[in-house]
């Protein structure tokens, strides 16, 4: 396993908000998995956001300000979490990101490409995950291949390498009815990595499962986080789970959605087990837990 990389959050450096601006991104690893040391979509911007603002209309007639001038800029291979009280903004920032939502106002680029959906550069994992019961494991893990009309051989290598990752390889031919909810999650895991995307959007992906489930699949998110190095953009309500997995947390607040703040995790990778509940992790829940305690 390779050693810790120097910038992401090392232990001698003491935790402390940034706002808007980002220290450079570490160095990514190699792991189990073939990746190329970044796909070729991926420029030097990251994922810029700009004055973003998003307002609903509503079915009275009304107006919801789900979003409010928010300014952003995500180092390519970041792992960021967006916490915050519901009706915060955070899908809605996450689907907007995702090309699968208008802004109202204001500008989102994704390496250096205004954000759009299909992009084969970007992937997204809901809470709920959307596999098809007629497909095996297997297939379903395929189907972005499919539908982007990708090299279904070599895609079909990184599949069992994947299922191996995610520990699913006897599962592989099984239909996915035979699947526990955590398995599924592990099934949509691999589908949102199968095409090597720059870019994993994930909207509260383990909120639905038990708290032992959910603590296994964080620990192979970021096992999988420090192999792969994909910029990995978070949701959630859950203030252990984005410390233990982010190197920033941007904490949000609602009516109008807003940033507040924007906390660098300061943990050592290689992360696992030991890191869950260690003095280091609480300190910086702490500091999320401050930065939100008006909202909790
Ligand atoms: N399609 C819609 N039409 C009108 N208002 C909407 C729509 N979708 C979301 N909203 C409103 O926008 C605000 C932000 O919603 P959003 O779902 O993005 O928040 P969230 O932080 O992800 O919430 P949660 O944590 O509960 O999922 C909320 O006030 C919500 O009611």
């Amino acid at each position: 396993m390779p050693g810790p990389s120097p910038e992401a959050g090392s232990p001698s450096s003491s935790p402390r908000t940034t706002g808007t601006s980002i220290s450079p991104r570490r160095v990514r690893r190699r792991g189990a998995v073939t990746v190329t040391e970044q796909p070729p979509s991926v420029t030097r911007e990251g994922i810029t956001i700009q004055s973003l603002s998003k307002v609903y209309d509503t079915a009275d007639g009304g107006e919801v300000t789900a979003l409010r001038n928010i300014d952003l800029q995500i180092q390519p291979g970041e792992f960021v979490s967006f916490l915050g009280p519901s009706g915060c903004g955070k899908s809605t920032l996450l689907h907007i990101i995702a090309g699968l939502l208008p802004q109202t106002a204001g500008t989102v680029d994704v390496f250096g490409t205004p954000a759009a959906p299909g992009r084969q550069d970007s992937a997204i994992m809901l809470q709920t995950p959307v596999l098809f019961p007629w497909r095996s494991v297997l297939d379903n893990i395929l189907l972005p291949v499919e539908i982007l009309g990708l090299d279904r051989t070599s895609a079909t290598a990184r599949a069992h390498e994947l299922l191996e990752l995610t520990h699913l390889t006897e599962f592989a031919q099984k239909n996915v009815w035979e699947l526990s909810g955590g398995m599924r999650q592990r099934v949509s895991l691999a589908r949102a990595l199968v095409t090597d995307p720059a870019l994993l959007l994930m909207d509260e992906p383990f909120s639905a499962l038990d708290e032992f489930t959910r603590e296994r699949l964080n620990i192979e998110l970021a096992r999988l986080h420090e192999e792969l190095g994909r910029t990995t953009l978070f949701v959630t309500h859950n203030i252990s789970e984005a410390v233990f997995l982010s190197d920033r947390v941007v904490c949000m607040r609602p009516r109008p959605g807003e940033v507040i703040d924007i906390i660098d995790v300061d943990l050592p990778r290689p992360r696992g087990a030991e890191h869950l509940a260690s003095a280091a992790a609480i300190e910086n829940e702490s500091l999320v837990r401050e930065a939100i305690a008006e909202y909790i």
